[in-house]
This record gives structure tokens, sequence and C-alpha cells, in this order.
């Protein structure tokens, strides 16, 4: 940012000074008409156009500092009692030396008013905090949430780096992730960084398994349509997995790798990290960009498997494709013809049969979108393509340095998708041969 440069007179540049008016003279009107002059001095009109640019830039260059000062937010989620308190607690002690703002989002239990909103500021800390009570902000309390944040920003100017948001133990966190994203104000100050879930090793199988559509867990209703559980959703939108109370299963090998199989199956990108008492270094959860484009190559290289389903009821697709031909390809064909009905038309729920009858499957539905889109022609580009359910932001990636990405990557995770299905859309929009 250029300094201002001084605005005071000085001959050469200004011209010599008019004489000093006495205020005696008979032509008094006609000198004073001939003197220009800015705020006490008498400049040029070229120096005062000067400063008036500088002062220009100097307020974008404020309002640039004043956007790239937006506030990561975390999200924490996790079934109840998987131990998203504890890692918040542990997170909040290994981050003395970092801002960060806590908000607790419980179905309106008191007893969690003590762990109120902290903003740790080394030793001190200011206590306030946010109920959003009865109720969690998956399902009706997003505007208040939103409102609710967004003043916690302005109240504390400069005082936060982190805004760390457990939801209550079975929310649903993608209507969360979207409201992020959707809403004006709070995209200007603040960005989600990514989600964060905590497993229970103990009980996450058994959770996963829970067919009867009415299950009880912790005596809430949690079944979904379709036996999905809430637990499923959590996973699905994960960009880190916390395998928590690691303690339980650490003697039972078997366990652990069908735990690990079974996570995979539905969501095959985050890391995944074994704990006890949400112990882990908190540079592995928080700057994640899980959400914007920064990240994204490695995100899709980390990720293990092929991606095929074998939880049909919530697993993830990887497809691999070669690199769009130009601009015209990409948003003709590759997103309104493949992207769009993916997200907006539960594509592939109804398929008609050969004798003509229709036949309803289960409603699929894309939770989370990552993809790393090359357009090659005239005017090469990488897109980065980041969804949350119908909604996709397209942020330019950058091509990777060693030029490593050949083809395009695109991972989706979500309900009842079929691999097969989705690579013949593709295919038929990209006319493979
Ligand atoms: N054995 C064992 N217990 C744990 C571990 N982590 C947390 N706990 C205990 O599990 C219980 C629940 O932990 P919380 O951190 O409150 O879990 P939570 O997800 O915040 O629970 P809700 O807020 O009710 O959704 C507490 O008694 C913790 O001490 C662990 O790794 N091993
Ligand atoms: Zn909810």
């Amino acid at each position: 940012m250029s300094a201002l440069r001084n605005i005071k007179y000085n001959e050469e540049e200004d011209g010599e000074l008019p004489s000093l008016v006495t205020g005696e003279e008979t032509n008094l009107q006609e000198i004073l008409e001939n003197v220009s002059y800015d705020g006490g001095n008498i400049v040029s009109d070229t120096k005062v156009e000067r400063v008036n640019k500088q002062m220009e830039s100097v307020g974008n260059n404020m309002k640039g500092l004043q956007k790239r000062k937006r506030i990561p937010v975390s999200i924490i989620t996790g079934y109840l009692g998987s131990g998203k308190s504890t890692l918040l607690e542990k997170i909040a002690l290994k981050g003395a030396d970092k801002k960060i703002a806590v908000i607790l989002n419980e179905f309106g239990d008191s007893s969690e008013i003590e762990k109120a909103m902290t903003i740790k500021n080394g030793s001190s800390s200011y206590q306030e905090w946010l109920d959003l009570g009865n109720g969690c902000l998956c399902c009706s309390l997003k505007n208040i949430g939103v409102k609710a944040i967004e003043d916690m920003v302005e109240r504390s100017p400069g005082k936060i780096d982190y805004i760390l948001l457990e939801t209550s133990g079975i929310a649903d966190p993608a209507p969360i992730a979207k409201m992020f994203w959707q809403d004006e104000g709070l995209n200007s100050s603040v960005y989600i960084d990514g989600i964060i879930t905590v497993l229970d090793c103990e009980h996450i199988l058994k959770c996963l398994d829970d067919v009867s559509v009415d299950a009880h867990w912790h005596g809430d209703k949690v079944g979904l349509e379709g036996n999905l559980t809430i637990a499923h959703f959590q996973l699905a939108m994960a960009d880190r997995i916390i395998m928590n109370k690691y303690d339980k299963i650490e003697h039972s090998p078997n366990t652990i790798k069908q735990l690990q199989k079974r996570i995979r199956e539905i969501n095959c990108i985050a890391p995944m990290y074994f704990t006890k008492y949400s112990e882990t270094s908190i540079d592995k959860l928080l700057d994640i960009h899980a959400y914007d484009s920064i990240r994204v190559s490695d995100i899709l290289d980390n990720s293990v498997g092929d991606g095929t389903i074998h939880d049909h009821r919530m697993g993830t697709v990887m497809l691999t494709f070669r690199p769009l031909r130009d601009e015209e390809e990409y948003t003709e064909r590759f997103l309104k013809q493949f992207l769009q009905p993916l997200l907006w038309k539960n594509f592939g729920a109804l398929t008609v049969l050969e004798d003509g009858s229709q036949h309803h499957k289960h409603d699929w539905e894309v939770q989370r979108t990552k993809g790393l889109i090359l357009i090659e022609g005239n005017k090469p580009a990488v897109r980065v393509i980041q969804g949350v359910r119908d909604t996709y932001d397209v942020f330019p990636g950058r091509h990777d340095d060693d030029g490593s990405h050949k083809e395009c990557k695109i991972v989706l995770i979500g309900k009842y998708l079929e691999k097969d299905s989705i690579q013949k859309l593709l295919h038929k929009t990209l006319n493979y041969k």
C-alpha cells in the first residue's frame, strides 16, 4: 500500500504564491476568483488529483485487507457422546496462542451455558455465549445463527482468528455448511474452512448398521428415511474424521480394520485420525481450506480406494476423465448436461424400464462434491468445484507446478449413488468413444 505523499505547497511544483491579500485591494473579488485552493493549502490541481487517486488506492487496499481478514469457521459435528466437546476443549487449550471463538449449538440444554462461547486470548478469555435456544442450526435456527455469528465478528474486530462451531449431536451438517455459503453477509466476514466429524469407535458401527428406521440412539430418534442415520450424513460431509475412543478398540485389530473399511466406503477422501479423548494436533484440523481451491488437488490425490460403492445407502463415487477441450465443452456440456442434472434432478432416481414402465428407485442425493477440472484449448484453465447438496461453487484452480495432473477428477459422496449410471451420463455428455 503506497504511503500518501505530502501535499504541502512547494514553489517549483505549485507555481508562485499569489501576493498576500490584505483585503483593502480595489479588485479583491477578481483576485479571489483566480485562486484555487484545497483545504487550506494552495496546491496545483494535478497534485489534488494525484492525492485523490492515492486515497482511492489506499481505500481499496483497506477493503482488500478487510476482505482478506475473513475468519475461518470449522464445524465440529458427530454423534451424541462421541467426544466433540472434549475435542473443543483440547483445541482451545492447545490453541491458547490463537484467538478462538467457540459457538455451541446444543438442544437448549442449559447446562451447556457454562461452556459458553469463549474467545481465548492468551490467558484471559472473554465469556460471551451464543444461545441458539431450543433447536438446531440445521433445522430451523439458521438465520438466528447467521445473525449471531455476524454480530460476534462485528463485536470483536481483530480479536478472533478462528471460530469453532459445535453442532448438536444429531444435526445434519450439510445445511449448516450451505448457510455459510449462501449468506452474502456471512460470506464477507467468515468462510467455512471444513467439517470435522468425531466418531465414537466403540458404537459407530452399530449405529451405521442400525437399520430399524425408528432406531433409538441415546434416546433420540435418529432413524431417517431408507435406513440412513444422521451418522451417515455426518460422515459423508466430513473433511476430517476423528476416530475417537480408540482406547475402547485398540486391543482388537479386526474391529479397527473393519471400522476403517466401513468408514472408507462412505467417505474415501477425508483423512482419518484415531484418538483418545480427542487428543490430536490442531494443525491437522484448522486452516484446511476444504471449501475453496487451495488444497483440492491434494485432497483428491490422497483419496484412498477406488470409490466403488459398498454401502449403497451412503457412499463415494470417484471418476477421472480426460481434460475438457475448451470453455464451451466445460459450460455447455460438463456443467449443464452432467453436473447440474446430477445435483438438481435427483438424476437416476426414476428409470424407465424396457417395457416403458417407470421404476422408482430410492431418491438419490449428492451430499458433497469436489472436482478438479482441466480445460485445454487456446485459453487453458483449471477449475475447482466445491459442492454441498444442490449448491455448488466454482473457483479458479492453479495448474500444479509439476503438471502432475493430466486428468480431470470428480468425487461425489451421497445417498444411493450408482457409479455406472453416473459414469454413463458423463461418457454420454463428453461423447466418449
Ligand atoms: N473412554 C473414552 N471416553 C471418552 C473419550 N473421549 C471422550 N470421552 C468421554 O465421553 C463422554 C462424552 O464426551 P463429550 O466430549 O461430552 O461428547 P460430545 O460429543 O460433546 O457429547 P454431546 O455434547 O452430548 O453431543 C465424556 O464423558 C468424555 O469424557 C475417549 O477417547 N475415550
Ligand atoms: Zn437439525
